[in-house]
């Protein structure tokens, strides 16, 4: 069964706008969770556009179900990992300035930077992910890495799904496959939407868990957050 978490930046980015506390977004987090949610993420990036750190450490205390954080392993990221201890760390190869994530991990040329920290994450009892791109090679680099999971980066998959569906999930299949028969657990994300998740699940055995934001929150300004969540859960099936 594919969990969803659903992913609350876009909570923050709107509370932000007018500098207040509305909407809230701890409240908005166990809402979520309310509504059908199987996890919360976010990704505090290191302006604070969004998600600000003191909302890590908040959202800490009121997560129940998975608490899945994001971000480029920087010192101030591995802070936060080491002192909220959420379920999973999903490690994003993201600069600071970026507009949003839009590549995935090197995992052969940036294996030695990469190992310690997937090792010292799970020696902290953190599950750890890593952000990826479908390619056989990198989830064999994956492997060698020792990571728990991978994230398929789902930008390609969603830009070229409206077109022609069975060539955008092609090579989404064949590395989630390598990665299955290499014993990596398989996350999926980003651009994920109501359109073009059943396909992605339907077609793509083993995926454990989807974190979708961007569009869901966008959703829920027309359906509502929990007519949006039932939505999302009921193109995975649950
Ligand atoms: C890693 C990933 O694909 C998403 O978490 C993305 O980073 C969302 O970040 P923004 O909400 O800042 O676009
Ligand atoms: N890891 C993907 C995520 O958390 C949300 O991405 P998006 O749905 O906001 O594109």
């Amino acid at each position: 069964m594919t969990r969803l978490s659903v992913n609350i930046n876009k909570v923050a980015t709107i509370r932000n706008a007018r500098g207040g506390n509305n909407p809230n977004v701890v409240q908005v987090a166990k809402d979520a969770e309310r509504f059908g949610a199987q996890g919360i993420t976010v990704h505090p990036r290191p302006d604070e556009r969004h998600i600000t750190t003191q909302d890590v450490y908040d959202l800490k205390q009121v997560v129940t179900t998975e608490y899945n954080i994001e971000g480029f392993p920087d010192e101030r990221y591995l802070k936060l990992i080491e002192e909220v201890r959420p379920e999973q760390a999903t490690l994003v190869p993201d600069p600071p300035n970026v507009l949003t994530s839009n590549a995935g991990w090197d995992t052969i040329g940036r294996a030695e930077e990469l190992k310690p920290i997937i090792d010292h994450i799970k020696d902290l009892g953190v599950r750890v992910s890593i952000f990826v791109e479908p390619e056989i090679d990198i989830m064999e680099g994956a492997a060698k890495l020792g990571t728990d999971r991978i994230e398929l980066y789902t930008e390609m998959y969603a830009t070229a799904y409206r077109k022609n569906p069975e060539q955008a999930i092609a090579k989404y299949a064949a590395a989630s496959k390598r990665a299955h028969e290499l014993g990596i657990g398989i996350n999926a994300g980003h651009d994920l939407d109501l359109e073009n998740l059943n396909y992605l699940v339907k077609t793509i055995p083993h995926i454990d868990e989807v974190s979708i934001g961007h569009a869901l929150i966008c959703d829920a300004l027309y359906y509502g957050l929990e007519n949006t969540i039932q939505l999302y859960l009921r193109e995975l099936n649950i």
